[in-house]
């Protein structure tokens, strides 16, 4: 096992008595990266994300967690990871700066990190206030700040920025990009997309248990085959110099494969002293709509 890879985990399956809610996931996440993990609601995300932390056993497969086999591992609690739940719910009547300093016990960490993490995570000013005065955003800060105060080197999150306003989840993605530029590796879990999109380097789509893909995002997205598309305010005067082009427009667009772009992008700066276009790869939104239609129906069973 290459000691750049924060986790990987080997042919998982698991099943819920004959519920087979995963079946045959692999993936491999460097130090250093950040793999978005997403599918519709039942996908099997939350029960990955459990045997990760090695809080239930998978029925088949193999988790490597920091260099460490989890099923072989005595103590969980030594390995360098943090969590942070999709629902962060403490004792409320605490107040920030007691719930950190009572993590911070547990884990054997000093009382001089819970100072510099609350002043981090500009909560010093409601450190002494009780959790029930909290905002979504403050408690969301304060969950985080008790994900990282091990500073793990691999970190999960559940939805770190639903309910946030864009300040703070823009907030949050340069927390977990400080984290990344210090190798730590980060799984997010995420119905975010457009949201999370500048901030990953792979994505791993689930759907009823299956992966329907998994890689880095330019990866996916050549593998989906989905046209890039080029706009400009003089296409059509462009259109008309070069009338091959007709074929590819679709709306008021070009609609470009792999192949394609770089021969249309010269015709028209050369051909047609066209200067003034923009090319749109397609988004991370688009990209997993594709997957997922890929896939029969998904039913939501309530
Ligand atoms: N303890 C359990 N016992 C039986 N079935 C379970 C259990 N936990 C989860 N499941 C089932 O396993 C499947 C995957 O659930 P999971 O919570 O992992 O999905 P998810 O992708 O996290 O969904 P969501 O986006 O809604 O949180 C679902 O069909 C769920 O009903």
């Amino acid at each position: 096992m290459s000691a750049s890879i924060a986790v990987s985990a080997s042919n998982i399956r698991h099943h819920y008595a004959d519920f087979q809610a995963l079946d045959d996931i692999s993936f491999a996440v460097e130090r250093g990266q950040t793999m978005a993990l997403l599918g519709h609601n039942g996908a099997g995300k939350s029960t990955l994300i459990k045997i990760l932390l090695g809080l239930i056993k998978p029925s088949e497969g193999r988790v490597n967690v920091l260099g460490k086999d989890l099923s072989s591992l005595r103590n969980r609690a030594d390995l360098k990871m943090g969590y942070l739940p999709e629902n962060v719910s403490f004792y409320d009547k605490l107040t920030g700066k007691e719930i950190l300093n009572y993590f911070a016990a547990l884990k054997g960490i000093g009382k001089v990190r819970v100072e510099q993490l609350l002043q981090e995570f500009g909560l010093e000013y409601a450190q002494d206030r009780a959790l029930k005065t909290y905002s979504k955003g403050m408690k969301q800060r304060l969950g985080f700040a008790q994900a990282i105060l091990s500073r793990p080197e691999l970190l999960l999150l559940d939805e770190p920025t639903v309910g946030l306003d864009p300040v703070a989840s823009k907030f949050l993605y340069s927390k977990i990009d400080e984290l990344k530029q210090q190798g730590c590796g980060v799984i997010v879990c995420t119905h975010e997309l457009s949201l999370i999109e500048n901030n990953i380097d792979m994505a791993l789509i689930l759907a009823k248990g299956k992966a329907l893909a998994a890689g880095s995002l330019s990866d996916l997205r050549a593998a989906s085959g989905l046209k890039t598309r080029l706009t400009s305010p003089q296409l059509l005067e462009a259109i008309a110099l070069q009338p091959q082009l007709t074929s590819m427009l679709c709306d008021d667009a070009l609609l470009l494969d792999k192949q394609q772009k770089s021969a249309v992008v010269k015709l028209l700066t050369n051909q047609c002293q066209l200067f003034d276009f923009s090319l749109k790869e397609p988004a991370l939104a688009e990209i997993y709509h594709f997957y997922m239609g890929q896939c029969a129906p998904v039913v939501e069973v309530s």
